[in-house]
């Protein structure tokens, strides 16, 4: 893949098998915005630097994995052997596969992949499934779910046994949402289109796990070839995605049950929109909730950081974890919380009409929340 830099100079991707050399990271730096490189140097571990900054150009390998609603791991790896895909096992993650950059457009292409028998997903992305582990016959909330990989993993971690209620504000995401389910074959998936802030209230202390795969400023996606992943970088960005992420996170704070665990997580290396949203979720709800160790089986991370420009986070904040990216995962984070006490939600039902009321579709089944309200 090539692309151009503001420049107009053509951009080389860098296949991860070679090293970085002064050249690339010099171009890395020269082509990003100068503030988000001198954030990156006070956030990213000089040891692991180098690294980061090789992964806005060389090119990652493509993580996918089986999808256990449709097929197996003998079954698909046959399946691969037949399109002469080369491809590794993932060590730590069952379903879970590595193949050179080179396979993507085979894999993206393949009956396998369009018939939803193999799904192609970052392995941070499936890390966030294994960390939130959903068992079969739970109910679980994923409040930003288009368009869904995570969803689709979730169901079939359930085997199809339980419930999922996905949540989605962009009408067209949720179209996505949907059509990707129906591909994958995840059947207990409610859809709903609604703003994520509104569903802690509606429906408080109710599901066994909460996914908020929060909607962020995609820094660890940003890549040389494709200057519109940082054209609109900036700092009021990052500042409006910490917003957006505190009340999407107060929701699912409310929403889960007591015991209950919440997964937050976004593909931002931004202290503003990881440590600073879970500091603020701490001292929202007091007692209420705390973060809880992860183990995590990699070794590229790091624990969260303890202050951002002089803010000092609580002290929980360090046990969650920043994946550092590799030619083979993007950089992430993850923090994992545990509800130890119900929620007291003031519940103000706003009229439908005000409210933009969650419009819901699973199979031509037409439920509100109200009627989750009521255990339907
Ligand atoms: C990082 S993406 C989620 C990716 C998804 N979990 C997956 O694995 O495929 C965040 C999603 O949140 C949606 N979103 C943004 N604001 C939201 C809100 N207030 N409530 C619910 N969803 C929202 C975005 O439209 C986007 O689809």
């Amino acid at each position: 893949m090539h692309g151009h830099t503001g420049e107009g100079k053509p951009l080389q991707e860098r296949s991860p098998e070679t090293s970085p050399c002064p050249d690339d990271l010099e171009l890395a730096i020269r082509h990003l915005p100068p503030e988000f490189i001198a954030r990156l140097r006070r956030i990213v571990p000089g040891a692991w630097l180098e690294d980061c900054l090789m992964s806005f150009l060389a090119s990652k390998c493509v993580g996918f994995r089986v999808n256990t609603l449709k097929s197996d791991q003998p079954t698909l790896e046959r399946e691969l052997a037949e399109m002469a895909v080369s491809f590794e096992k993932g060590e730590w993650l069952p379903e879970a596969y590595l193949a050179p950059p080179s396979m993507r457009d085979v894999l993206s292409h393949s009956p396998a992949f369009t018939e939803g028998r193999l799904y192609i997903q970052d392995l941070s992305s499936m890390l966030a499934v294994h960390v939130l582990d959903p068992q079969p016959g739970e109910e679980i909330l994923d409040l930003a779910a288009a368009p869904g990989g995570k969803t689709c993993f979730v169901a079939a971690r359930m085997q199809n046994r339980g419930r999922i209620a996905a949540v989605e504000v962009i009408r067209e995401r949720m179209y996505r949402l949907m059509a990707n389910l129906r591909t994958a074959g995840a059947q207990i998936v409610d859809v709903y289109l609604t703003d994520g802030r509104t569903v802690g209230n509606k429906t408080p202390n109710r599901f066994d796990r909460v996914l908020l795969d929060a909607p962020c400023s995609s820094e660890a996606r940003i890549h040389l070839t494709e200057p519109d992943s940082y054209a609109r970088w900036s700092l009021r960005k990052i500042a409006e995605c910490s917003r957006k992420q505190r009340g999407l996170l107060v929701s699912a704070v409310k929403a889960a049950k007591p015991g209950g665990l919440i997964v937050y997580c976004t593909c931002s290396f931004a202290p503003e929109e990881n440590e600073a949203v879970v500091d603020y979720a701490l001292k929202e709800f007091g007692g209420e909730v705390e973060v809880i160790p992860v183990s995590i089986p990699i070794s590229n991370w790091m624990p969260g950081l303890m202050e951002w420009e002089g803010q000092k986070f609580h002290p929980d904040v360090t046990k969650s974890v920043r994946i550092l990216p590799t030619s083979e995962m993007r950089g992430f984070f993850l923090c994992c919380l545990i509800k130890r006490r119900e929620s007291t939600v003031v519940r103000n039902r706003p009229s439908a009409s005000r409210s933009g009321k969650g419009r819901h579709q699973r199979h031509a089944k037409k439920v509100g929340w109200d009627d989750i309200e009521e255990g339907s």
